[in-house]
């Protein structure tokens, strides 16, 4: 038998256009055929199994060959194969027709781009590299003479009577001139490794099976050992420190959806790394670019989710407004904020050693998802400067008797660097106030969503103002000095100091807090950290000089010293008063530093 025809087309070639167009992804042929290929596989399998194919099944692997001198890449299986009228049906008239449809709408279209991935072209992605595709096919039917198909890429086609003797399909690839990359056998076991690693059926190249077709995200929970889900970690992400934690997804209503999601261990805000978690459609892998079928914040943990429900060959703004897209970035947050409360709740101790690793991601989430905020605000936690771990209602419960201030607002104090705010942590300890650790990066946006959530609640840092200011009582502070001599101390320090960027005040401080204070307000700073990082319209700010303020100790003994002092002493004990609350705030460098180091030795030369 021979039959030649045309395929029934309006366009005359539309292989060019596919070939242009889905020019960055070339490499997915091979995805797509062998997909076919396990498809076809499975289907015997199924056939057999429900007794309606009653022959032997033979070795039911998937080879893939290459062969540089012929020029050809064959797929070869022994599923259902196809018989002349199927090939015609399945290949020339629905890929076709499904073809056609493609070229009229990319005329009309916008974003070309976009489209293709939108027909299922599957089978003529081959026309991406190849400018012959063979078919070699025998169908399980019984007495169904074999086929062998040929098409050079333009809409004819020939089918012709082959000799086969077992069962499954070959398809048999001439690689065009300008797909010889894809002869490189080191290129196709790249493809292989990344499209084919857990395909459900072995797939073998170069003599090996290149896959592991029972991945454990497709067993059940109860089947695994804590080992299973680290080694199929390992297996991900070769070299990679062993995750903290795993959550394992597994749903059939109202979508389908099997995955395993790690809590990788991430040592610092620089190493967050996205694009981690693998997206599969039955084990066929589509992308690592998981942006808009996970929420944003989960795209820290790693792992794979697999999905037949996730529209994959649509384009992003479609995919944001799919409704099953989102009940999926649903149930995946629900899931993930059940697994840390459960920890929480079942292992206080796991959690509070593993909250520096997953304390970005847990603000992150509360930040930029409701729900998920709603969940893990009762086990976000809070560490303080001696390292214990609070959740907010604990805190509260903590500091409220002390830290209250006069108006009602419960006052939190935090550090963003223990070491050079110390003596304002310690002064904050003196008063028995509590002091926070809110270093990371995130922290400054944590602290703002606490403020608005949380009632009656204002954070401060600890060097944001002097203790007494920090959280104001009722308290009525007396001061030693009459309100000339607090002028004239101004005055001296202002001289001294001689910088429009410190403001002097003189304030009644306690005699045990240091001569001289000096604060960054926070208004003030909070300002320049969001100009700093692009937010709120505020970039000029972050060219202006940080201004302080300079607390001057009007109950602390130097203050009085320096009122009673000779003239010419006056300015030269407040600078020195000055600069030891510089350096005590790490502040003192260059010719300061140089001239207080040099009037210091001075002082004690003369005593
Ligand atoms: N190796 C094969 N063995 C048997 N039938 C096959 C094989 N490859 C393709 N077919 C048949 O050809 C049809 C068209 O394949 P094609 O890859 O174009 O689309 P699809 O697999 O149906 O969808 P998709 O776009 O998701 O790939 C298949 O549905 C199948 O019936």
């Amino acid at each position: 038998m021979e039959e030649r025809g045309n395929i029934s087309i309006h366009t005359e070639n539309i292989f060019p256009i596919i070939k242009k167009f889905l020019y960055s992804d070339h490499e997915i042929f091979l995805r797509e055929l062998v997909s076919n290929a396990v498809d076809a596989t499975q289907k015997i399998k199924r056939l057999s199994s429900i007794g309606e194919y009653k022959g032997e099944l033979g070795d039911l692997k998937v080879v893939v060959k290459v062969d540089k001198d012929a020029r050809t890449i064959t797929i070869s299986d022994r599923g259902i194969g196809m018989t002349a009228e199927e090939i015609k049906k399945y290949i020339n008239q629905i890929a076709f027709s499904g073809a056609a449809e493609f070229v009229e709408r990319y005329k009309e279209a916008g974003e070309q781009n976009q489209i293709i991935g939108q027909f299922g072209l599957g089978f003529y992605s081959a026309f991406m590299v190849a400018d012959r595709v063979e078919i070699v096919t025998k169908s399980y039917k019984e007495d169904t003479v074999p086929a062998h198909w040929t098409c050079d890429g333009s809409t004819e086609f020939a089918i012709v009577d082959a000799r086969k003797e077992e069962r499954g399909t070959n398809v048999i690839l001439n690689v065009a001139s300008d797909s010889e990359e894809f002869l490189e056998k080191e290129r196709i076991r790249t493809i292989l490794n990344k499209y084919c690693k857990f395909l459900p059926v072995e797939v073998e190249f170069e003599g090996e099976v290149i896959n592991n077709p029972n991945p454990i995200w497709t067993k059940q929970p109860s089947e695994l050992t804590e080992e299973d889900y680290k080694k199929f970690y390992n297996e991900l992400y070769p070299f990679s420190e062993a995750p903290l934690f795993w959550i394992h997804l597994n749903v059939d209503y109202p979508f389908n959806l099997t995955g395993i999601l790690y809590f990788p261990k991430i040592k610092n805000d620089f190493e967050l790394q996205r694009n981690k978690i693998q997206l599969y459609s039955r084990q066929v892998f589509i992308t690592d670019e998981v942006k808009d079928v996970v929420p944003e914040f989960l795209m820290l943990l790693h792992g794979v989710i697999d999905s037949p429900d996730i529209p994959l060959n649509v384009s992003r703004s479609f995919l944001q407004a799919d409704s099953s897209v989102k009940k999926i970035n649903t149930y995946i947050t629900k899931k993930v904020a059940d697994k840390l409360t459960e920890i929480f709740k079942k292992d206080r101790a796991t959690f509070e050693n593993n909250w520096d690793d997953i304390n970005v991601f847990v603000k992150y989430g509360m930040l930029s998802d409701e729900k998920f905020y709603e969940k893990a605000k009762d086990f976000v936690l809070l560490q303080n400067t001696e390292g214990k771990y609070y959740t907010l209602e604990e805190y509260k419960n903590l500091t409220q008797a002390n830290q209250t201030d006069k108006n009602g607002q419960l006052t939190l104090l935090y550090t963003t660097d223990v070491d050079k705010q110390h003596a304002f942590v310690e002064a904050a300890h003196n008063r028995g106030y509590d002091v926070l650790k809110l270093d990371t990066l995130i922290d400054s946006h944590f602290i703002g969503m606490l403020e608005q959530k949380l009632e009656k609640t204002t954070l401060k840092r600890v060097d944001s103002d002097t203790i007494d200011k920090l959280i104001e009582k009722d308290e009525l502070k007396e001061s030693v000095l009459s309100d000339t001599e607090k002028e004239d101390l101004k005055k001296i320090y202002e001289q001294a100091i001689n910088n429009q960027n410190m403001h002097v005040q003189v304030e009644p401080l306690s005699p045990d807090d240091a001569p001289v204070v000096i604060t960054l307000p926070e208004f003030m700073r909070r300002m320049k950290d969001m100009s700093r990082t692009g937010g709120g319209g505020m970039m000029f700010m972050g060219n202006m000089p940080d201004t302080y303020n300079v607390a001057i100790n009007a109950n602390h003994s130097i203050n009085q010293r320096i009122l009673k002092a000779k003239d010419d002493n006056k300015e030269r004990i407040a600078r020195q008063a000055f600069d030891l609350a510089l350096l005590s705030q790490n502040m003192l460098s260059g010719s300061a530093l140089t001239a207080f180091v040099k009037r210091s030795v001075d002082l004690i030369d003369k005593e």
